[in-house]
């Protein structure tokens, strides 16, 4: 009875139960940490491991998981500041995360039965291959580390690699956007579509783009030597086939390729500046595919041309009509310049769901996967999270992870200035006959939770309750009615407002009139609580104010002077700062809307205590094991289902397998599952966390149109309103 009792609680013990089900391993290597979730065949989380940079491996000697240079802590290069992070860090991280899964032991982490996996990464940053990386990477043995066998030069030209946070390449991106811009708006005559429209994000610092483009002028000679440029994604998708194995295909299984070094997912090249997704609106023409007139998206020639340094550009463009040769590079006009950098970035998987290949060996003859173990295409850390969620109209995720990220499901590409437009992370391609494509958007801050913490540890000692303490005490009472003060901490330079920087404070003047002041700089407030409930309020009005230009406006005026409502109704909070209930009820406070987390029933993930893992699963992981099992369910059933009557939408979509094993109508563990019992079960569910407080949302409602005249202010640094 003791037994049975245990085994009803404890996913470890349940887990033991189930000998022969398939399991799907999720992986995530964002800003500090590699994370792993294991899922079993119901898709629910059976365990969670991490590796985090600073803590484990502290001998590259990061901070928050990036280099921080000389005792300034931060390179100041051209413009902006330069992040970087070492590549072989995450090399080894993978070595000392499958250390920890074999320490964990067979009874949860059964690596033989893991069927499929697949990938999230922070976005953006680009990883360098060197000339001698591909013979080095196949021969990769199995009896030795991976940091051991890809040290030194051997694989990598650049060893330090720009983080997303990097803001050194502000130049860059001015020239990029020149390059579209008539010479009527100051450019050099372009092609007669901004940046923003093709690519679906104007030019930033952070993406590869404008870093690409500086390191082939500042390093030529390095960038002659890289074979292939990837992003931490397509790295992650490499490392698991490595050691031979990869690439084979094998029976019934039709994989991507098989180049040892392996290509970049379509959703996560949307956040390279470089990825021409003109296809996706309605109406462009070129070329004809499937019978229809339209341009297939793929890598725009233009940009390759400048980027690369091939300076040729005819007077006749095919797409866009006549324009002007540009001004020679100092560099090269060689012609092959473009194809070269085009074969460097190498090939763009656009079905997140169709296997790239099956697991190297160095993951089965070391840490005893199975050989058919399927890998897919890993993605960038914020589709991923989108893929945790079946978003619904006017429904946001907001993801409190070291950045701060809102995402919205979008039906139509639809490219802004002061947004990002991704594609669908999992969709079918070629998109089946009725079906459409699908987009999300996205805002990103810089200063996320580190800003958070820097107010923490000045402030309140280091500790998040002195932080909510003193947050909760400087709410806008019923009784004064109104916010009183403001505070912008922007310790590295935002994303939005462009390139913002500083701590400004501004207080309203007394006597209860409508000026407000600036405090001298280094002045805090009086009561260091107006510290942690300024960020917070000021973050998340920033988030709401952007958030309503996808949707369309804040609101319309309600006749007082005052305007409704934004329209989003529904929040899902993730990432490490939504562990932090008083943050997610300012966060409903000032979005006037509810707050969601996808939480364990029983309040943990059985992770065994892990630091930030605790109270929700790592979403960005789970969602990449979910894709895995998507894709591993239609590699296994393409040949078995393809005439069969009673499987008319086979293969189905991302949301619909979902759907459908949550229903129980696709049982992934076959017979086996079927004779299971469904009640009784530990599942992760979105639990409302947060109400929105009405006098208070009124408050940060009636305070919207003063808190974004300040926001200007701090911009300008005019002295008061
Ligand atoms: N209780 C908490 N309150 C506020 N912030 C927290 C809390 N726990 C963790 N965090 C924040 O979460 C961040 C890490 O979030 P995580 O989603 O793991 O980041 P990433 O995926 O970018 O590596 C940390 O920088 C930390 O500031
Ligand atoms: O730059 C972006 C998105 O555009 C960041 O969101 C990175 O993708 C890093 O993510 P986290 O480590 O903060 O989750």
């Amino acid at each position: 009875m003791e037994k049975e009792a245990a085994i009803e609680g404890n996913a470890k013990e349940r887990q033991a139960t189930r000998s022969s089900s398939p399991l799907f391993l999720g992986l995530d290597l964002s800003t500090q940490a590699l994370k792993a979730s294991l899922l079993d065949s119901e898709l629910e989380v059976l365990d969670e491991i991490q590796v985090g940079f600073d803590q484990d491996l502290p001998h590259y000697g990061t901070k928050n998981g990036v280099l921080i240079h000389d005792e300034g802590m931060e390179k100041v290069d051209s413009g902006g500041k330069m992040v970087r992070a070492p590549i072989l860090m995450y090399v080894e991280a993978f070595d000392l995360l499958l250390e920890k899964i074999s320490k964990r032991g067979k009874v949860v982490w059964d690596t033989e039965r893991i069927k499929a996996i697949s990938c999230a990464a922070q976005q953006h940053a680009t990883v360098y291959w060197s000339s001698e990386a591909e013979s080095s990477l196949g021969k990769v043995s199995w009896e030795r580390s991976l940091k051991e066998q890809m040290d030194g030069d051997l694989c990598f030209s650049r060893k330090e690699i720009p983080n997303w946070q990097d803001s050194s390449t502000l130049k860059e991106c001015q020239e990029l956007e020149n390059l579209f811009k008539s010479k009527e708006e100051g450019g050099v005559g372009g092609v007669g579509k901004s940046l923003v429209d093709l690519t679906g994000s104007r030019a930033h610092a952070r993406f590869s783009a404008s870093q690409i483009l500086k390191f082939r002028r500042e390093e030529g000679e390095t960038y002659r030597r890289t074979s292939r440029i990837g992003l931490v994604s397509s790295f992650m998708t490499t490392l698991l086939c490595l050691g031979g194995g990869g690439g084979g295909g094998g029976e019934g299984v039709k994989v991507e390729e098989g180049f040892i070094i392996k290509g970049i997912d379509e959703s996560d090249a949307c956040g390279m500046n470089l990825w021409d997704m003109r296809g996706e609106e309605q109406g462009s023409v070129q070329g004809r595919v499937g019978g229809e007139e339209r341009l297939e998206p793929g890598w725009n020639q233009d940009l390759l041309r400048f980027i690369s340094g091939e300076t040729y550009f005819p007077n006749q463009d095919p797409l866009d009509g006549p324009r002007e040769v540009l001004k020679e590079d100092e560099e090269s006009t060689s012609r092959g310049a473009a194809r070269e950098l085009e074969r460097k970035l190498g090939k763009v998987y656009r079905d997140g769901g169709r296997p790239v290949s099956k697991v190297g060996e160095w993951w089965v003859k070391r840490w005893g996967f199975d050989p058919e173990c399927l890998v897919f295409p890993s993605t960038g850390d914020n589709p991923a999270t989108f893929l945790a969620f079946s978003l619904k109209c006017n429904e946001a995720i907001l993801s409190l992870g070291t950045s701060d990220t809102v995402m919205v499901s979008t039906e139509e590409y639809l490219p802004h200035r002061d947004y990002h437009a991704f594609v669908h992370p999992a969709q079918l391609s070629p998109t089946p006959p009725g079906g459409s494509r699908k987009y999300f958007n996205m805002l990103v801050y810089k200063n996320g939770s580190l800003a958070r913490e820097w107010v923490r540890d000045r402030f309140f000692d280091s500790d998040w309750e002195s932080f909510n303490l003193g947050a909760i005490r400087n709410r806008p009472s019923e009784k004064v009615g109104r916010v009183e003060r403001a505070g912008f901490y922007w310790l590295k330079p935002e994303i939005i407002p462009p390139n913002a920087e500083g701590i400004h404070r501004f207080s309203k003047v007394e006597g209860g009139g409508k000026g407000w002041k600036r405090l001298d700089p280094g002045e805090g407030f009086r009561d260091k609580g107006m510290e942690a409930s300024s960020i917070l309020e000021s973050q998340f009005l920033n988030y709401r104010s952007r958030s309503s230009l996808i949707f369309g406006s804040e609101g319309k005026d309600d006749g007082r002077g005052s305007k409704t409502p934004p329209t989003l109704n529904k929040i899902f909070a993730v990432g490490g700062a939504s562990n932090n209930l008083t943050i997610c009820r300012f966060l409903s406070d000032v979005m006037g809307c509810n707050v969601y987390r996808k939480v364990n029933e029983v309040g943990g993930c059985g992770g065994g205590g892990e630091k930030n893992l605790s109270g929700g699963p790592n979403l960005c992981s789970v969602a990449s094991a979910y894709k895995a099992a998507w894709g591993w369910y239609r590699s296994r059933n393409e040949v078995r289902v393809q005439d069969d009557p009673l499987e008319p939408s086979f293969p189905p979509t991302f949301e619909e397998f979902m759907t459908r094993v949550r229903d129980r109508s696709i049982l992934l563990g076959g017979e086996e599952e079927e004779k299971r019992d469904p009640r009784g079960k530990t599942r992760y569910e979105e639990r409302l966390v947060a109400s929105p407080d009405p006098t208070r949302s009124e408050v940060y409602h009636r305070f919207i149109d003063d808190w974004s005249r300040l926001e200007g202010l701090a911009t300008s640094r005019e002295p008061s309103l």
